[in-house]
């Protein structure tokens, strides 16, 4: 394999490094590398200048010999040198996955040789080696060596793609052994470093460096303590427990060896076999550590992630053996954290580099940094196969491309040849291996009441992300052919790999139109065999276009993860919730209070329930009663059942969607309430006037008998908006668009979801309202453009795959959801419900007045309360008024005088006379009222005058005989009229 191609990097190295044949078999660059490589080539023959030399200086006699011998010194080493570097880069070649087996059967033999001599005293010169350096090392620690050599190796085996736990390990292995070599230099009687047998029985040359300066400084004992705290510092590291946990790994321990459940352990794994089986073979937390059983009984209906997708993953690339084949790319980091808040307040773009300048490690921030600065350190292609090939052909024939210059080709070919190390790698943020510590909070209402938040190991880790995979390869290879065959200068210059899709980065040369791309969708879908190739011109912030293909190999991204996030970890707010990670493999967690109010949008089975789970979960996890309260709206009955319940709930699961137009009502209410209280106390948001409360700056009028509590933010979640406008439109639409209006400053928030994101649901009004969006899958481009205001969401995957525009945001991201399962869910709520009982407010469903609005009104309710203030205000009662001042036609206008006579509040038409007004502007509201079906008390209606209002009331209990029908006999003007009126109104 090596020999048949060699890769690039090695390529190259070994270019520059005079090997002078390299470059013959290979060429994989060689369409990339004429330029460059000329001099290169020339490589060689200068570090071999004693060959020009020598031609001569043969004839000079004497010297030759030694010229010979230096020359043939001088090939063995180039012989030698390459084959180790071909070696060497040959394993680098390698998938990650065979490295660390390599370096486990490694281990184990060693473990095994070891042992040999350890255990069994193998005899002979290799046993006495063996001893000398393990012995001679580690003294009579060395008897352990094979169990940590084993232990190693077979955990290599186990989590073959990892890398910070075998860090971790080799960090708390060192810290232990230079604590245990010391103690047992110490019981050995601290033997002098000459001593060589002696010392062999004792520490080691470890346990002199480690014991014999502590004894001789702090006396036997005090060396012995420390050296004791070193070794238990380092059992701490190596076993991942922090000291506050102990308590918990013993109980696991117990529980490990006398059987029964450790608390952490009641998770259930109901996964999809395939992806169970992704998750098992790749290091997902304390139970598939455990190895204990997952139960597949444990697998409840709608519990599964990816639930058609299982045969996709189950016989993904990995199944089909791989090549040996150099990937290209700039590698997906995870430190890159888009927070909501950051994107909120500026330039995404900006705030997420800002943000990822902060936050990477040191290593991954240069890479990153590196990755970001210039376009020149952007990853390039280290070629494939494919790619050598072409190269071999165009190196041999023309090494332009049609329509570009020498220039061109030039540093396109130059830039094209960067070897695979060169391509700058982005650090992989480390799945949380700390799990997040509980939060404890004496509630304020409740005082007696210590509410303790769920603890993170209650969601479960999800899939290690994977940096790149054989099926990435094979797209870069079929975009690239795709560029090629179109005659494109274009180079496909790296990757991004998220959980569902990977994002290729394609730049251009000079001159070329974007459109010879982005025109190419079909062929690109058609070259990678997948119809839901979504391309993005540019990436923002990139000058590169995105084309989006689907992983064969999707990764689940947990709520869990999400949640113990650096992102989530930094942000203390209560509505802070887990979104799930974008293509980028960065995690993407938004703060409720500052979208401020969002609609969730797709077809059916695109992820939206899955998604209300884990907003809901979210905050379950983060938030306490307290401070965040909800009204949820489940029409469908079946999405939101299990919180039935929770502390977090103001009334019971509302399921009819009459009752949940009312209790929108009543959050209209709830937040005038609420403003009066800003107003009365001079507060702009409600977060100030909570501080003020608890800091105990607000005070009451002293006969006020009100106790002052902080508001909590109010959540308002409507699962299906569809059928709450099915219902009640008018009054659903104008509730939304008075919350959404200005329920901010008021701590309330709407999340409305729904799988029919037509105009006659997300109306215009309620558009105007949400600035916030996720788009799940569409079934239709029109749909999109409804939630989007663009196209997008009909490309997606659907099960999660969706397009995040929060406010002020101007272009979407795409991110996974975070996923919660079941049991997880069950396992949340069982902790919060046992804590506290919910306080339900009574009036939520039962202070909304009944309405009754009469047949004949219809749909024209709206209208005719206007028509009413009209006339009763200006106790004007013309039709041509109405039609003039309510812009509405002849028709319409005289039909509403018809309702205003037939409810008494004008008299009958009188010819060209504008009729009598039989309300006075006092009975204004209480006309109204009625109008609106609305229940009067008794004693309002006593005060009816002139007849108008009681005629009215009583007509509607039901006291009078139905008015007889009177049509309205035309046009009730005279200019008089229509000037008296004009009169009127500027009279007042
Ligand atoms: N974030 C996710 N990660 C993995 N799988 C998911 C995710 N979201 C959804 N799925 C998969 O898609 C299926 C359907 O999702 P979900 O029930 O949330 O869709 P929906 O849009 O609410 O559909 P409906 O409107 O019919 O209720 C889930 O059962 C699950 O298998």
């Amino acid at each position: 394999m090596a020999t048949r191609k060699t890769p690039p990097n090695d390529s190259v190295l070994v270019a520059k490094k005079s090997a002078p044949n390299s470059r013959s078999t290979t060429s994989s660059r060689a369409r990339t590398t004429p330029a460059k490589n000329a001099p290169r080539k020339q490589a060689p023959s200068k570090s071999a200048p004693g060959k020009g030399r020598g031609s001569s200086s043969a004839q000079q006699g004497p010297s030759a010999s030694s010229r010979a011998a230096r020359g043939a010194w001088m090939g063995v080493s180039h012989v030698a040198g390459g084959t180790v570097r071909r070696v060497g880069a040959s394993a680098a070649e390698l998938e990650p996955e065979h490295r660390r087996d390599g370096i486990g059967f490694f281990l184990l033999a060693l473990g095994i040789v070891v042992a040999a001599r350890e255990w069994w005293n193998l005899p002979g010169m290799f046993g006495d080696i063996v001893h000398a350096v393990a012995a001679g090392t580690f003294g009579v620690i060395a008897y352990v060596l094979p169990v940590v050599f084993i232990g190693m190796g077979l955990h290599m085996f186990r989590h073959p793609r990892g890398h910070q736990p075998t860090h971790r390990m080799s960090i708390g292995l060192g810290i232990l052994a230079l604590g245990s070599t010391g103690i047992a230099h110490l019981v050995g009687g601290r033997p002098a470093a000459g001593d060589v047998d002696a010392v062999r029985d004792a520490g080691g040359v470890l346990g002199v460096i480690s014991g014999g300066p502590l004894a001789a400084g702090l006396t036997l004992w005090g060396a012995g303590v420390i050296l004791g705290l070193v070794s238990f510092f380092g059992f701490l590291v190596l076993t991942r427990t922090p000291v506050n946990r102990i308590p918990q790994r013993l109980r696991e321990v117990e529980a490990t060896i006398f059987g029964g459940h450790a608390p952490t352990e009641e998770r259930d794994y109901a996964q999809s076999d395939a992806v169970a089986d992704d998750l098992h073979g790749a290091d997902i937390g304390n139970r598939a550590r455990g190895g204990a059983p997952r139960r597949a009984a444990d697998v409840h209906h709608g519990d599964e992630p990816y639930e058609q997708a299982a045969e996709v993953v189950g016989r993904g690339p990995r199944g089909r053996g791989r090549g040996s084949r150099k990937t290209l790319g700039r590698q997906r980091g995870e430190q890159q954290i888009y927070d909501i808040d950051t994107i909120e307040g500026g330039d995404p773009a900006d705030g997420s580099a800002a943000d990822e300048g902060e936050r990477a490690t040191s290593a991954g921030a240069a890479a990153l940094a590196r990755a970001r600065g210039s376009r020149a350190t952007t990853s390039r292609p280290a070629t494939t196969d494919e790619a050598d090939t072409t190269a071999v052909e165009t190196a041999g024939g023309s090494k332009q491309r049609p329509g570009e210059s020498p220039k061109a080709a030039a540093a396109r070919q130059e830039t094209a040849q960067r070897p695979a190390a060169e391509v700058p790698q982005r650090q992989v943020e480390a799945q949380p291996t700390e799990q997040l510590p509980q939060r404890v909070e004496q509630l304020a209402l409740a005082g007696d009441i210590t509410y303790t938040l769920p603890e993170s190991t209650l969601l479960e880790e999800g899939t290690p992300p994977k940096e790149r995979s054989a099926a990435n390869d094979r797209v870069v290879d079929a975009l690239t052919e795709v560029l090629d065959q179109f005659g494109i200068d274009a180079v496909v210059s790296g990757f991004t790999r998220g959980p569902t899709v990977t994002r290729y980065e394609v730049e251009l040369g000079p001159g070329v139109k974007v459109d010879r791309v982005t025109g190419l969708s079909k062929n690109i879908a058609y070259a990678v065999a997948s119809a839901d190739v979504r391309i993005l011109s540019p990436i923002p912030g990139k000058k590169a276009i995105g084309i989006e293909i689907p992983n064969a190999d999707k990764e689940l991204v947990s709520l869990g993860d999400v949640l113990r996030s650096q992102a989530a970890r930094n942000n203390h707010h209560p509505m802070v919730m887990g979104v799930g990670k974008d293509v980028e493999g960065g995690y993407v967690v938004a703060n409720l209070a500052k979208m401020p109010h969002m609609l969730v949008a797709g077809a059916t089975g695109a992820g939206k329930s899955s998604f209300v789970n884990s907003m809901i979960t979210s905050l379950l996890m983060r938030a306490t009663p307290e401070e965040v309260r909800m009204v949820l709206v489940d029409p469908k009955r079946v999405e939101l059942t299990a919180y039935e319940g929770i502390p977090h709930l103001i009334t019971p699961i509302i399921t009819n969607p009459k009752k949940a137009a009312e209790a929108l009502e009543w959050v209209v209410r709830e937040m005038d309430a609420r403003y009066d209280d800003l107003a009365a106390f001079g507060y702009k948001h409600i977060d100030e006037f909570n501080k003020a409360v608890r800091a105990g700056k607000v005070t009451l009028p002293p006969d006020s008998k009100r106790k002052l509590a902080p508001y909590p933010y109010l959540l308002v979640v409507v699962d299906e908006l569809a059928d709450l406008m099915l219902v009640a439109p008018r009054d659903v639409e104008a509730s939304i668009q008075r919350i959404t209006q200005l329920a901010r400053a008021a701590g309330i928030h709407l999340i409305l979801a729904t799988q029919r994101p037509s105009v006659d649901v997300v109306t215009g009004i309620i558009k105007a309202n949400v600035p916030s969006r996720l788009a799940f899958a569409t079934s239709s481009l029109a749909d999109s453009r409804v939630v989007l205001d663009q196209p997008g969401a009909e490309k997606l995957l659907g099960q999660g795959d969706a397009l995040f525009l929060p406010m002020g945001a101007s272009k979407p991201m795409r991110v996974q959801g975070a996923w919660v399962n079941e049991s997880e869910i069950h396992g949340v709520v069982a902790h919060v419900k046992a804590q506290l009982a919910p306080n339900y407010r009574e009036d939520v469903q039962q202070t909304a007045p009944k309405k009754e609005i009469d047949e004949d009104i219809g749909d024209d309710l709206d209208v005719l309360l206007q028509a009413a203030e009209l006339v009763i205000t200006t106790q004007f009662g013309s039709t041509s008024m109405l039609q003039r001042k309510l812009r509405v036609g002849f028709a319409k206008a005289g039909r509403l005088m018809d309702l205003l006579e037939s409810r008494a509040i004008v008299g009958p038409s009188e010819g060209s006379k504008a009729r009598d007004v039989l309300v006075k502007p006092d009975d204004l509201p209480m006309t109204l009222a009625l109008l609106k079906g609305e229940d009067v008390p008794d004693d309002a209606v006593a005060s009816g005058a002139d007849g108008g209002p009681v005629d009215l009331v009583a007509q509607a209990q039901g006291d009078l005989d139905e008015p007889g029908e009177q049509y309205y006999d035309g046009h009730d003007g005279g200019d008089g009229s229509e000037d008296a009126w004009e009169l009127t109104q500027n009279g007042r």
